[in-house]
């Protein structure tokens, strides 16, 4: 059966602070003192007081062949406001499940998640797919750019279906791919990009609507170290401007570079 916790549930357990940046490293990633201007206002803020993320007692199992898989097994996680976090720990711990369900791509069995607080379970797929063109920017492993398009205008789409005009989305992908050194590569399509290049451009493409949470899945894991460093580095550089960011990463020197590092194992939090 499903248990449903109330607002009140989340809201009166404690909350976890940010801890201390761990590592430092440089990469050809341009820098610019206007990169908390691109991002906007809105940008690291869990828009209100609370946490930026919330999560209280989720579970989350899967139908398999042989016996469920319990995914997740009563996980509780706070992310503050403008928090850098890294999620580590061993494959099929329950890493990626946990950003499919702060992104409400998946759903939850039992338990609650807020996000920018607001109630993200229980809602309407209309409601998330709102939410997530607001609040979500997602960063994935192998890219997911649209093969077919140029740079320009793979930015450009999320900010007209995230309710931009098109010159406005147009004049924001422009800034974003200036200000992440791809200024030269507006008009060119992803397959003549770099790994780099490419995760560069997905990463600005998460951000072109300003979204309250970043999340980014392996971001490093198909890139050479020097690409994988550049990421790491854009990263800090948000988070040092206010952008929350929660990744999930298998490399350890990838992980140091967070200002808090989570270790999952069994579906749940090892170190809160
Ligand atoms: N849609 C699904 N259907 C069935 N099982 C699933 C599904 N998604 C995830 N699982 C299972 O849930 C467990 C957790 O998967 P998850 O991808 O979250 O782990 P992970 O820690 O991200 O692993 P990895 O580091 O290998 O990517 C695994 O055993 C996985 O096989």
């Amino acid at each position: 059966m499903t248990t449903e916790p109330t607002r009140q549930d989340l809201a009166t357990t404690e909350t976890a602070g940010p801890g201390p940046v761990t590592a430092g490293v440089t990469a050809g990633v341009t820098a610019g003192p206007d990169l908390a201007t691109a991002l906007g206002a809105e940008s690291g803020v869990g828009s209100g007081p609370g946490p930026a993320v919330r999560i209280r007692g989720v579970r989350r199992t899967f139908a398999a062949e042989l016996a469920p898989v319990r995914a997740l097994r009563g996980l509780d996680l706070d992310v503050a406001a403008g928090e850098f976090i890294a999620v580590t720990g061993p494959s099929g711990c329950g890493k990626s499940t946990l950003l499919n369900v702060i992104a409400g791509l998946d759903r939850v069995d039992e338990g609650g998640v807020e996000v920018a607080g607001e109630r993200v379970d229980g809602r309407d797929e209309d409601w998330l797919a709102r939410f997530r063109r607001h609040h979500i920017g997602f960063v994935f492993q192998f890219f997911n750019l649209l093969d077919g398009v140029s740079a320009l205008d793979n930015l450009v789409m999320p900010g007209v279906l995230g309710g931009m005009r098109r010159r406005a989305a147009e004049s924001r992908a422009r800034d974003l791919l200036d200000l992440l050194g791809l200024g030269d590569r507006v008009s060119q399509v992803p397959a003549v990009l770099s790994g780099g290049q490419r995760q560069r451009l997905a990463i600005a493409r998460a951000l072109v609507n300003r979204p309250t949470l970043l999340l980014a899945d392996e971001p490093t894991g198909a890139l050479d170290s020097e690409g994988g460093l550049e990421v790491l580095e854009l990263f800090r550089r948000l988070h040092d401007d206010g952008q929350t960011i929660v990744m999930v990463t298998h490399s350890a020197e990838v992980a140091s570079g967070a200002s808090r590092i989570v270790r999952m194992r069994d579906g749940k939090i090892d170190t809160p």
